[in-house]
């Protein structure tokens, strides 16, 4: 089998590398080899020059505050550029995987939502990722489409790695504590990938949107303190005294973007769907320090 990976030097493309390539011949691009999710016209070419039967999709526009006032760029990149790639893996009978994110909702309530409910995003970055995964579906492509969370890996930029950077370098950190999520390993999202598209393949009826996050949910806050704990322990030279990491609320702390105050996310379908569990979020957060600490 043919496997296409695009963005592969994202946090999530450099886990997928490892976790796809034992399903066959596997193809990976970032955008400076063909695969430009800016350029429509080169990444249709380099799709039907690859001919895939798997395309996994792990490029996006991240930059959620910058894309407030870049909107066109998150537009085409997350939204547009999915579309195309719906479009031509409908044409080639590929499987096309897909990320999305907990920022498509609104964030109001306590509970955890499921994939049937209600958007609304508040952000241009969450406006574009709901816009690519309605493309994809209406598309009508066989497709696997998997909304996360916090992103986090070894490799890469991320929440975690800025709260211990800024651990070494200041005496008081402000956190926010009303925002409410999973921290989700890329390493875990891409055996979930493995594992889901390999399943979806040899029966196509379990495709479609699903909720992929990991166990557990804490606050920003917390995940921020718990990080800094560990490093401590590890022997990092850490400023921040534990309670000098403060808890505030999303008012004092203002962004271009609005983020959603509840982002928890139900897993019940996937793990009903594809009989798979998903750890507590602690675990690979655990292993993430051990590997960028050593
Ligand atoms: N990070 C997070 O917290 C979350 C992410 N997600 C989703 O998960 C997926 C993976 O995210 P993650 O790995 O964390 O993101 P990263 O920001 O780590 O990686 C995104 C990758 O996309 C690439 N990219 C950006 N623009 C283009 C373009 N025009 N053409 C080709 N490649 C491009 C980037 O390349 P370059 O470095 O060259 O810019 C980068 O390698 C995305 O769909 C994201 O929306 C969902 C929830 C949370
Ligand atoms: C740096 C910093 C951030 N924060 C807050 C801002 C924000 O609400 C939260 C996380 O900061 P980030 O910059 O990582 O936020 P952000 O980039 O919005 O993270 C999001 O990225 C996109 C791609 C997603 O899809 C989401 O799931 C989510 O992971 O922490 C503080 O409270 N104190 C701080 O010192
Ligand atoms: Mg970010």
């Amino acid at each position: 089998m043919k496997i296409l990976l695009l963005g592969k030097n994202g946090q999530l493309g450099w886990e997928l590398q490892r976790a796809l390539a034992p399903l066959g011949e596997l193809v990976a691009l970032d955008r400076s080899e063909g695969a430009d999710l800016a350029n429509s016209e080169q990444l249709i070419a380099t799709v039907r020059a690859v001919a895939p039967q798997l395309i996994v999709n792990a490029a996006a526009y991240t930059a959620v505050d910058k894309a407030e006032s870049d909107a066109a760029a998150a537009q085409q990149i997350n939204a547009i550029a999915p579309g195309l790639l719906a479009r031509e893996a409908k044409a080639l009978g590929a499987l096309l995987v897909h990320y999305s994110t907990d920022y498509v909702f609104d964030g109001s309530g306590d509970q955890p939502r499921d994939e049937t409910a209600a958007t609304g995003p508040l952000s241009v970055y969450g406006a574009s990722k709901l816009a690519g995964e309605q493309a994809i579906a209406a598309s009508a492509c066989q497709h696997l489409t998997l909304r996360t969370s916090w992103v986090y890996a070894a490799r890469g930029g991320n929440f975690a790695k800025t709260m211990l950077r800024l651990a070494g370098e200041r005496e008081q950190l402000k956190v926010i504590a009303d925002q409410i999520g999973a921290p989700t390993g890329a390493d875990l999202l891409a055996d979930l990938t493995a594992h889901m598209a390999r399943a979806t393949l040899a029966n196509p009826q379990l495709g479609g949107l699903y909720h992929a996050v990991a166990g557990g949910q804490t606050s920003w806050h917390a995940y921020a303190s718990h990080v800094i704990e560990l490093a401590r322990q590890r022997g990092q030279a850490i400023k921040v005294a534990p309670d000098q990491i403060l808890a505030i609320p999303t008012s004092e702390y203002p962004t271009p973007a609005r983020r959603p105050l509840n982002s928890r996310l139900s897993t019940a379908k996937l793990q009903q769907a594809f009989g798979l569990r998903l750890p507590e979020w602690q675990t690979g957060v655990e292993r993430m320090l051990v590997e960028v600490l050593g």
